[in-house]
């Protein structure tokens, strides 16, 4: 038996019980050994790196998981989406004059291109394009961080999403390069706000902790042109999602974007603490972790179950 959905024109043979096909792919991820949890603050260098979880969530609202996808997690750069999100609504298309749609082929903290480039980002998902972002959400809303942490709750229909207050601590506290792209952001007059206001909030974001599951369920409007499938509220118009998935298709996987486009075909994106989500529009949203990452900052094990997953299911958008 099949429930056979259309994605990107292409009909997906989802088998209606994929719980086995996860847990096989979940065995095998565990064997992958390569990659390093991050340890640039100790609040995620002391994270266990045998973590592994792996959750589908589907528009008819249904979420199969394996491992440990009941575990919140710092999503970190997972993050920059929901801000995206919140600033796109808000300021609408003159955020396009401020920070560019094309992929940097540089590593997220990049400072070289910054410069280059006369302090307007590459992209949304870099750091300097996300610290953009929070100059946005900073400057346009009183309290920019209960802005967007309810937002966050109503997407994710649960109000158990919190913030890890010692790894918001330590990335201000080893925040030095971060600090170097918003200053430097702030010298070609890119930032409107007091930079250590816009930092504050970045490392806040980052520093956000959720589930596989949580983060399936909050992504979902993504794959749903732009609906919240459990709540059946219109987040964003089904053009700024089409957007904001083009963005995660060339950039939501930094300088690792093309090699996950050739080999996987979703629009997805990664952050430092081992999770990466990738949406699969018109049927719903994969969610995997586990804390070791490569040598471009994503999930090792992640990039592995995503990849089989995309693979055996025959997801890819192109
Ligand atoms: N790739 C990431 O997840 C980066 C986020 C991290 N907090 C940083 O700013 O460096």
């Amino acid at each position: 038996m099949t429930n056979d959905v259309i994605s990107g024109g292409q009909p997906i043979h989802a088998p209606d019980n994929l719980q086995p096909l996860l847990e096989s792919i979940l065995q095998q991820a565990l064997t992958v050994n390569d990659g390093k949890v991050a340890d640039y603050i100790p609040a995620l260098a002391e994270v266990k790196s045998d973590y592994c979880a792996l959750t589908v969530a589907t528009l008819d609202g249904n979420v199969m998981s394996v491992g440990d996808a009941d575990k919140a997690f710092s999503i970190q750069s997972i993050s920059k989406v929901f801000g995206l999100m919140l600033a796109m609504e808000r300021v609408g298309d003159s955020l396009w004059e401020r920070v560019q749609m094309e992929p940097s082929g540089q590593p997220f903290n990049s400072i070289v291109q910054l410069e280059w480039e006369q302090g307007i980002p590459r992209n949304p998902m870099i750091n300097a394009g996300a610290i953009l972002i929070s100059d946005v959400l900073v400057s346009h809303y009183s309290a920019s961080k209960s802005a967007l942490l309810s937002m966050v709750r109503g997407l994710c229909g649960s109000e158990e999403v919190y913030v890890d207050y010692r790894v918001h601590e330590s990335e201000r506290e080893h925040g030095a390069r971060n600090s170097a792209l918003a200053y430097l952001m702030k010298s070609f007059n890119n930032i409107e706000s007091d930079v250590e206001e816009v930092l504050d909030h970045y490392f806040w974001q980052c520093a956000l902790t959720m589930s596989t599951e949580q983060l399936a369920r909050g992504m979902a409007f993504l794959a749903n042109r732009g609906k919240c499938p459990h709540s059946g509220r219109q987040i964003t118009t089904h053009r700024d999602s089409q957007r904001i998935n083009a963005l995660l298709s060339t950039s939501g996987m930094y300088d690792q974007s093309g090699q996950f486009a050739f080999t996987v075909g979703l629009p997805a994106k990664s952050g430092v603490g081992g999770g990466i989500v990738a949406i699969v529009p018109d049927y719903g949203v994969i969610c995997a972790w586990s804390p070791p990452l490569n040598s471009y900052g994503n999930s090792a094990r992640g990039m592995y179950m995503i990849r089989e997953l995309a693979n055996n299911l025959g997801l890819s958008v192109y």
